[in-house]
């Protein structure tokens, strides 16, 4: 992030980042390669069994996480061949409504899926949104009254403000103190501070504009930094076009502001008396503020089949305090064509899986940033992973859930499957909860409901997530929650259905999963305890480094609190970890939890429009950055690897159905 401190020489440390904790590795995940959602045989068990699953550092995940699959916990009982997830077979699958096509209309060339697709108009398309300028932004502080000081702002500002702007600042000043409307003769108040000072200021040094004053907009997921050109942080001059790819029937477009004022702006009395004020305590840390949110409505499914343009030059009114916003929208259908690789441009490898690596690339026709997840055919076929990897896409293709990644494109060559997603680039919850040991109370609770909402809606749609860990919860450029990684998902599982796969990551492995006899969609409710409990402690309850040690203490041992736990998050986390699936909070459905006095202060209405500000924003510079994603992986050359893997037509008829350019969410509403 850009420092105030270090620019303007201001003495006094930064936040360390480097606080190391003594929280665990990441954790391997118990997906079966071998036979994914098959149950390990006894003798697998006493094979793998009595070994401890190492902790792993993530880029040694890939080749850990082959050779611990189906590592069965020693002394656990062997569990029955899971029924109804043997096969490899997409037919086998079991999804009432969701359908994965295993058409018999094969094209000679696999790049084109199994199932013939008709180029659709109006079932994607792309929205242009034109921002011109803004007025009427104040900020909720005052400034130092520091003519000097502003000075120099001023004649860093891009537009260079002649010096009378100093002028008429000092004579309204002296007008405010004769009549007595300042409460501080130091300090200009917030309204009027903002009529003066720049919108963005070149430093000396710098080549680039750093913004006072900026915004970011966002449409299913997908967020763009728009930055002011000129003007001031009341009127600021932006002339900025953005452009989004509509692949799902959006309702609005998320307009965040956010100012970024330099620690020095504030008076030496404020900074005394800041207190606990956590908009302060954010300018003191140079953080930035957020400002406001407005939900601009679109309600794209009304023009699907049309260009349209939605808004024609038109001052918005962002809040009740008078800010608004000059803009133009613009929706253009687009004819759906196939993608390939080579539509993205490759920008750094950002992540690594088991089956593949996961990029940051650029849209070449709407620049748009987007996360690519590349797997490979072979190995998929291989490690029996098909039935997997096909729900993970269509989970990911059907859920709308704020707090879910979405799927914004998926296609495939004949070696390899895609899946295009909305960039999430704040970190994994893994990194930051490595980096601060444990989260306060207040944090744990907003991550917490986020993920229980996350989760309900998937429940909502018959299916468990079986995976909850810290490794697959990544922080958006706000600090939203946004789940990842679908692969062990199981669709088709109403309220009591059972399943008996035995896979997850060891220490959020629920007990009755442990013991083999069939679990249901609760486990996942276990896991959110898991998670809560390693959130405020810095380790998941029944943690041990020997894997088998582990399975005993979650099958035995009481759950012990630190001294001084919130009684609150303590009853719930007796609940939720409950032993007793029947009996375990949520068994009723995730209301019963949502209605939990942990989060009585919560109002769930305003928690899923994603009306709270989070309690921790990530240092994050755009869509361009990857600072708080692993070195490991950014330093490497971002390249899709050629690979010359020869797969059946019969095997590769199998990946039918892949492709999705937006036609899911948008046809059923035609
Ligand atoms: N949409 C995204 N935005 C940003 N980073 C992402 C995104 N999706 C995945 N990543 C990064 O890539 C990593 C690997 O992705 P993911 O977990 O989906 O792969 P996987 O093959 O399913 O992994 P695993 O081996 O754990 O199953 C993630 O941990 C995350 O750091």
């Amino acid at each position: 992030m850009f420092s105030w401190k270090k620019k303007f020489n201001i003495s006094g440390g930064e936040k360390s980042s480097d606080s190391k904790s003594e929280s665990k590795q990441k954790s391997p995940k118990l997906t079966s390669k071998k036979s994914s959602d098959s149950t390990p045989t006894s003798n697998e068990q006493n094979k793998h069994g009595s070994q401890p699953v190492e902790p792993v550092s993530s880029a040694s995940r890939v080749s850990n996480n082959a050779e611990n699959d189906n590592k069965a916990p020693n002394g656990i009982p062997t569990h029955s061949k899971s029924t109804e997830e043997t096969s490899d077979h997409p037919n086998n699958i079991g999804m009432s409504g969701l359908s994965i096509s295993s058409s018999n209309n094969q094209s000679d060339d696999p790049t084109i899926d199994a199932k013939p697709e008709q180029p659709q108009s109006g079932s994607s398309g792309i929205l242009t949104l034109k921002i011109y300028s803004g007025d009427g932004f104040a900020l909720p502080f005052p400034l130092v009254y520091n003519p000097q000081l502003l000075t120099r702002l001023l004649n860093s500002s891009a537009d260079k403000q002649p010096s009378s702007k100093i002028q008429e600042l000092n004579s309204l000043m002296e007008n405010l103190r004769l009549s007595d409307q300042l409460e501080d003769s130091n300090s200009i108040p917030g309204h009027i501070a903002t009529k003066f000072v720049p919108s963005t200021i070149m430093l000396p040094g710098s080549k680039n504009l750093n913004p006072l004053i900026y915004f970011t907009v966002e449409f299913d997921n997908t967020a763009a930094t728009i930055q002011p050109e000129s003007g001031t942080m009341d009127h600021p001059v932006f002339n900025k076009i953005s452009t989004f790819d509509v692949t799902r029937k959006m309702k609005n477009l998320r307009i965040d502001v956010f100012c970024r004022i330099p620690s020095i702006l504030l008076s030496q009395s404020l900074i005394n008396n800041a207190g606990n004020d956590p908009t302060l305590q954010k300018v003191i840390n140079n953080q930035d503020v957020h400002l406001l949110s407005f939900d601009l409505p679109l309600n794209l499914q009304d023009y699907t089949l049309n260009s349209v343009r939605l808004f024609n030059h038109k001052w918005v009114q962002l809040g009740e305090n008078g800010s608004r916003l000059n803009i133009t929208v613009d929706y253009k259908p687009s004819v759906n064509k196939k993608l390939s690789i080579d539509d993205f441009e490759l920008l750094k490898v950002i992540g690594k899986g088991s089956f593949g690596k996961v990029m940051q690339v650029k849209k070449k026709d709407t620049q748009k940033i987007y996360a690519l997840k590349a797997l490979r055919k072979a190995y998929i076929v291989n490690n029996s992973e098909i039935v997997h990897t096909l729900a993970e896409r269509t989970v990911l293709a059907r859920i709308d859930c704020p707090f879910i990644v979405p799927l914004k494109f998926s296609f495939q060559s004949k070696e390899k499957l895609y899946l295009v997603l909305a960039l999430i680039n704040g970190g994994e919850l893994f990194y930051h909860l490595q980096r601060e040991g444990r989260f306060s109370l207040s944090r744990s609770r907003f991550y917490t409901a986020e993920l229980l909402i996350a989760l309900e809606s998937l429940h909502a749609m018959n299916i468990v997530y079986r995976d909850l860990k810290p490794e697959n919860i990544l922080l958006d450029y706000q600090g939203h929650i946004a789940l990842c990684d679908f692969g062990l998902c199981k669709l088709d599982m109403k309220k009591d259905d059972k399943t008996a796969t035995f896979c997850g990551t060891p220490e959020y492995l629920a007990p009755e999963l442990l013991i083999g006899h069939g679990y249901t969609r609760v486990v996942d409710w276990w896991t959110l305890g898991v998670l809560l409990y390693e959130m405020l402690t810095g380790l998941p309850p029944y943690y041990d480094n020997d894997v088998p040690k582990m399975y005993k203490k979650i099958l035995q041992d009481p759950l012990r609190f630190p001294d001084g736990f919130d009684e609150d998050a303590k009853d719930l986390l007796i609940k939720l970890l409950n032993r007793d699936p029947a009996k375990r909070l949520g068994a009723n459905g995730s209301s019963e939890i949502k209605k939990h006095p942990f989060f009585s202060q919560l109002s769930w209405k305003r928690l899923i429009l994603k009306g709270y500000i989070p309690p921790y924003k990530p240092s994050v510079e755009g869509n361009l950055d990857t600072s708080n994603f692993d070195a490991e992986f950014t330093s490497e050359r971002p390249v899709d690897s050629v690979v010359n893997d020869y797969l059946s037509e019969s095997v590769q008829k199998q990946f039918g159905g892949w492709t999705y350019v937006g036609n899911e969410q948008l046809d059923s509403t035609q």
